[in-house]
């Protein structure tokens, strides 16, 4: 004969009656039914916001991580839309729609001034200043059309972000191998002037949060002079109010971006090279300064 089987319903009743008892007593049986897996989500949706509020440096680690995710996953998508025209400048538009809203997830306004000095048919080389990888968004913010960015050649390998940029035409240097950069620029003179492109280069050659400017390299003014094309220096302002690297801080804010007006190569020689790029530096540390002077209550002594 087969055993009889009995509902077990001993728990479930027991349970029942518990629950009727008191909501509390209901919600600790509950909380005891939870799997390990299940108390660690808990934890973790409890803590996650907690700790974002309470601790400055823990925000900064999540913004940047949501930063450089956001921009890797945009990049699948562009990936395909890119790949349609092949390897193409024109491309650099598709990433610079899909990119300029991030200004608005991260509540950063961009005040842009000196449109009117970008009103030029000709090509020419833009020179900014390079304070963190934030700058994206001020220079997406005005990207000529048919403007490419010079970049370091790690940034190929920065997984999709990487190929986007392939896609888009940014053109990468080696800056380990001096001759190999300066024939990667002296190319890409030629290119300029065939193909009615621009090239965006960030002269001090590596980010610079110190609140200055950094000596200037020399490639982007043996650029200009080989195409005889304008240099027009953009200066964005100190991110020290929202972002600091080094304190973990990241908030609101705003930044300011300057675009100067350009300066002419015409006639000029790769012997003037140095003077040029000093001139260019010395007008964007003005505009930095004069910027960070405006700040709301600081003065200039608030730049360090
Ligand atoms: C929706 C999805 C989106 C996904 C992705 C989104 C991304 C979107 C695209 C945005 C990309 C942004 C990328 C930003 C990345 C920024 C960077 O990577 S910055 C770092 C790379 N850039 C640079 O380094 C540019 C500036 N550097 C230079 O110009 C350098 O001069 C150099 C050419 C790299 C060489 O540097 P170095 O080796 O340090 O040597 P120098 O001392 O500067 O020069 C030595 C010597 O050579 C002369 N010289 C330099 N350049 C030239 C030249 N083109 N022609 C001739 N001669 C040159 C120089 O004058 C020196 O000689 P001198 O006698 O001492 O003067
Ligand atoms: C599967 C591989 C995953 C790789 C993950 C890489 C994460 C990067 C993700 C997104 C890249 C965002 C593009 C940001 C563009 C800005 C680049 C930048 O600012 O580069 C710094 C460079 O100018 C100077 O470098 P150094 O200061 O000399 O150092």
């Amino acid at each position: 004969m087969p055993r009889q089987k009995f509902p077990r319903f001993h728990a479930g009743m027991s349970s029942n009656v518990v629950k009727a008892a008191s909501p509390l007593a209901s919600a600790v049986t509950g909380a005891m039914e939870l799997s390990v897996a299940q108390w660690l989500l808990v934890v973790c949706l409890v803590a996650f916001p907690l700790l974002y509020e309470w601790s400055v440096s823990f925000k900064y680690f999540c913004k940047m991580a949501f930063y450089n995710g956001w921009i890797l996953t945009l990049a699948i998508l562009a990936i395909p839309i890119c790949a349609v025209r092949g390897r193409n400048v024109e491309n650099m538009k598709v990433l610079q729609f899909m990119l300029l809203h991030i200004k608005y997830l991260y509540g950063i306004k961009i005040e842009v001034r000196g449109w009117e000095n970008f009103n030029i048919k000709e090509p020419y080389v833009v020179v900014s200043n390079h304070q963190s990888s934030l700058d994206l968004l001020g220079m997406m913010e005005i990207l000529p059309s048919r403007c490419v960015p010079i970049a370091k050649r790690e940034l190929m390998y920065a997984g999709t972000a990487g190929l986007a940029c392939w896609l888009a035409g940014v053109i990468f240097i080696n800056r380990k191998k001096t001759d190999d950069a300066i024939s990667v620029m002296t190319e890409a003179a030629e290119t300029m002037l065939k193909e009615d492109v621009r090239v965006w280069v960030f002269p001090e050659g590596t980010r610079n949060h110190s609140g200055s400017l950094l000596p200037f390299k020399r490639g982007a003014f043996h650029l200009a002079v080989k195409a005889q094309v304008p240099v027009i220096p953009v200066v964005m302002s100190s991110y020290k109010d929202f972002y600091c690297k080094k304190e973990r801080k990241f908030t609101t804010g705003k930044c300011t971006v300057r675009i100067l007006p350009g300066v002419h190569t015409k006639g000029l020689s790769s012997d003037d090279v140095p003077e040029l790029a000093d001139r260019v530096r010395g007008m964007m540390l003005e505009a930095f300064s004069q910027m960070s002077s405006e700040r709301p209550g600081k003065g200039p002594g608030g730049v360090h």
